[in-house]
């Protein structure tokens, strides 16, 4: 949910921002202990994008906040998330679980963030698929 208060993960980096937004997407799990969430169904995603950094670029930016919600919103909004290339039905590591799907969006934005200069790192994803149910993911990353 916008403007809720979501956990933080703990570092030693000067600057932190977080980006909110939300994308309309459906999907449908392709396994049949799923249940119901086999056949496709829509949710609105609520997403809350933890970036970190020592370093600013020459705007000021640790990175536009505009950026973080084209490169995921641009991609899922509107789509049937299974017919991505990202998500497969063939491996349960890339269904479009909440799970998953939180981890792909780290890393549609770590993979952006490594391609600037001030190199900020996703530091955590939350995301809210419905209004009982979230997951937070947490890229593995070193001493920093
Ligand atoms: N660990 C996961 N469990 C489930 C996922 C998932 O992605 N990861 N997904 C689903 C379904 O896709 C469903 O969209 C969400 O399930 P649920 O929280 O049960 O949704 P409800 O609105 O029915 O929840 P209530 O709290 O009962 O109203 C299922 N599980
Ligand atoms: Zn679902």
């Amino acid at each position: 949910m916008i403007q809720q208060i979501y956990p933080s993960p703990a570092h030693n980096y000067s600057y932190e921002l977080n980006k909110d937004f939300q994308f309309a997407s459906a999907h449908y799990v392709p396994d049949e202990r799923a249940g119901k969430c086999m056949n496709v169904h829509g949710h609105t995603y609520f997403a809350n994008v933890t970036i970190a950094g020592d370093l600013l670029d020459e705007t000021g930016f640790l990175i536009n906040f505009q950026k973080i919600k084209q490169l995921i919103h641009d991609r899922f909004d509107h789509s049937l998330l299974n017919e991505d290339g990202l998500f497969s039905d063939e491996n349960a590591e890339d269904y479009p679980t909440t799970e998953v799907v939180a981890r792909k969006v780290a890393e549609i934005i770590q993979e952006h963030l490594d391609t600037l200069s001030n190199k900020p790192v996703c530091l955590q994803v939350f995301l809210r698929e419905t209004p009982t149910s979230y997951v937070i993911y947490r890229p593995k990353r070193g001493n920093s």
